[in-house]
């Protein structure tokens, strides 16, 4: 299957850390029979170890980089399911090249979530180093200033609050389906 109008992916999933990028993306892929990518996989595999060191050994600002380039890349090259890194969306050359994939018929997805939902799916899990000491407190914060953004970015919203992971994936799926029948 291939996106009505062009290359590119199918879907590009966006939102916040815990917002089911990683899951419900893999989910719909599977759904669709396309592959799934994950721009954290591939900055990982560039830069040879897990995002919390590169934060750690090489700063925030040089994952960026690192982060906007795979963005590029998975964006040219992938024609299955693409999930963000959660700040993805913060470069403002990133959210260019998410306005002209939306202007072609690209569907970004921005996947919702309260904080009281989000703040048990990432629990204190160490990986995720904006959220290391008060992950409550930093969600919410990060949240708070990306949200404009998001929607901004968006072309379609999903509450994910109290759902499953498959029923979101199916919602997105009938959406996709619907655009291109
Ligand atoms: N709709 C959901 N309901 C309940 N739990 C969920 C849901 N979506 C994801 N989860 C759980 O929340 C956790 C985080 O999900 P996931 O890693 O997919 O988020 P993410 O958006 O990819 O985060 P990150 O930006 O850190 O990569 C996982 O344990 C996952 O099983
Ligand atoms: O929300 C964020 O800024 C991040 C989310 C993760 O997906 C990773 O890209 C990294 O931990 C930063
Ligand atoms: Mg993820």
């Amino acid at each position: 299957m291939s996106r009505a109008g062009g290359a590119g992916p199918l879907a590009v999933l966006v939102g916040p850390p815990g917002s089911g990028k990683t899951t419900v993306g893999t989910l719909l892929a599977g759904l669709l029979g396309v592959e799934f990518r994950d721009t954290d996989h591939d900055v990982e595999v560039v830069a040879g170890k897990p995002i919390a060191e590169i934060f750690v050994d090489d700063g925030e600002s040089a994952f960026r980089v690192l982060e906007h380039h795979a963005v590029g890349r998975a964006l040219a090259e992938h024609d299955g399911v693409l999930a963000l890194g959660g700040g993805a969306v913060l470069d403002p050359a990133t959210q260019g090249l998410l306005a002209g994939y939306a202007e072609h018929g690209g569907v970004v997805v921005f996947l919702d979530v309260s904080l009281a939902h989000a703040a048990p799916r990432v629990g204190l899990n160490q990986s995720r180093p904006l959220l290391l000491g008060n992950p409550r407190a930093r969600w919410a914060a990060l949240m708070e200033a990306r949200r404009p953004v998001y929607e901004r970015v968006a072309t379609a919203r999903v509450l994910t609050d109290g759902r499953e992971p498959e029923s979101v994936a199916q919602e997105i799926r009938a959406s996709i389906e619907q655009e291109q029948a």
